[in-house]
């Protein structure tokens, strides 16, 4: 559907992607993630053609990104983007329909996105998560083949942001492709088949969610006990130790079996023992912080109230 090869982007001589290839299949589920500044908006303002690469090439539906004939194929909603404010929520939805061949009917389109309601009222008056539902709205009005969403559910309360994804579920089930970035990492594993970390420009992780899982040799296996958590500081496996919220005490080990092997030979009183594998978010941190071990990162935040 869409492919990077080797692409590179600097601006003002400080480099913002060092070469990335990425294909994007039809009928899958793409999830970008990486933190601030990882080049996430520059590789989908590539793919998009709103945005040049320095070398490399880019392809979408085989063709250049800024050839009319490929973005036509192509639904959209940039991290930055305005809406005309003057317009009404029905003539915008008309406007942007008018560009494609086969469009979603407006009423439709409304309906689906909780817009019919206000459909006459002027862009500039809406709120922001009712601007954002538009948007996404518009992203997919000319019955897209490929759906590139930058951060399409930032600033939306709970239940807006679980509409959203249930309509790009549907989108999906039709046979659509995506691809979205998301600081919402609830996001990116309801929506994702395939997550793509980026770092630094780079990407560094490519695979399901298990798979980036994967990546971090670290589990976790909590009990219940009446020994200090310091008692199981020193257990050769242990990564670190940390106590929950309701005093279970939680020993990151590389290695949960010979974890639990060794509580029960040398006779750790505990009760309720669970073993966790590592969370998408600490898979996450251990990507893109390599600075912060992820056992550290886990220790932190388990031991905040
Ligand atoms: N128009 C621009 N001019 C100068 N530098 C830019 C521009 N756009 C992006 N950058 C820089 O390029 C790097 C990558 O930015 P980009 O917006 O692609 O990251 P991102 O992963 O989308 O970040 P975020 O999660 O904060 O949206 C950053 O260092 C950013 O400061």
């Amino acid at each position: 559907m869409a492919a990077t090869r080797s692409v590179t982007k600097s601006y003002a001589g400080k480099p913002a992607l060092n070469p990335v290839t990425l294909d994007i299949r039809a009928g899958e589920a793409l999830g970008l993630l990486g933190p601030n500044g990882a080049g996430k908006s520059t590789l989908l303002n590539l793919l998009c053609g709103l945005r040049t690469p320095d070398s490399g090439t880019v392809e979408l539906f085989g063709r250049s990104p800024r050839d009319p004939l490929a973005r036509r194929q192509l639904g959209t909603t940039p991290q930055a983007t305005s809406l005309p404010p003057t317009l009404r929520v029905r003539e915008t939805v008309d406007f942007v329909a008018a560009h494609y061949a086969e469009p979603v009917p407006t009423p439709e389109l409304l309906a689906d996105f909780g817009l019919s309601d206000i459909a006459a009222k002027q862009c500039g008056g809406l709120s922001g998560g009712q601007q954002r539902r538009l948007m996404v709205a518009l992203a997919l009005v000319g019955n897209p083949r490929l759906v590139i969403l930058d951060e399409p559910t930032t600033g939306l309360d709970v239940q807006a942001r679980e509409n959203l994804w249930e309509r790009l579920g549907e989108y999906r089930r039709a046979g659509g492709t995506l691809l979205i970035t998301s600081h919402y990492l609830e996001e990116i594993q309801t929506l994702s088949g395939r997550v793509v970390v980026l770092n630094n420009g780079s990407v560094v992780a490519d695979g399901t969610v298990d798979e980036i899982r994967s990546h971090v040799s670290v589990s976790k296996v909590s009990f219940h006990t009446t020994l200090p958590p310091s008692a199981f500081a020193s257990l050769p496996e242990s990564a670190g130790v940390a106590t929950g919220p309701d005093n279970a005490v939680t020993v990151l080990s590389r290695d949960a079996d010979e974890t639990v092997r060794r509580l029960v030979r040398d006779n750790f009183p505990f009760s309720r023992l669970e073993v966790h594998t590592a969370s998408l978010e600490e898979a996450f941190l251990a990507l893109t912080h390599r600075q912060t071990p992820v056992p550290e990162a886990a220790h932190a935040r388990e031991e905040q109230p």
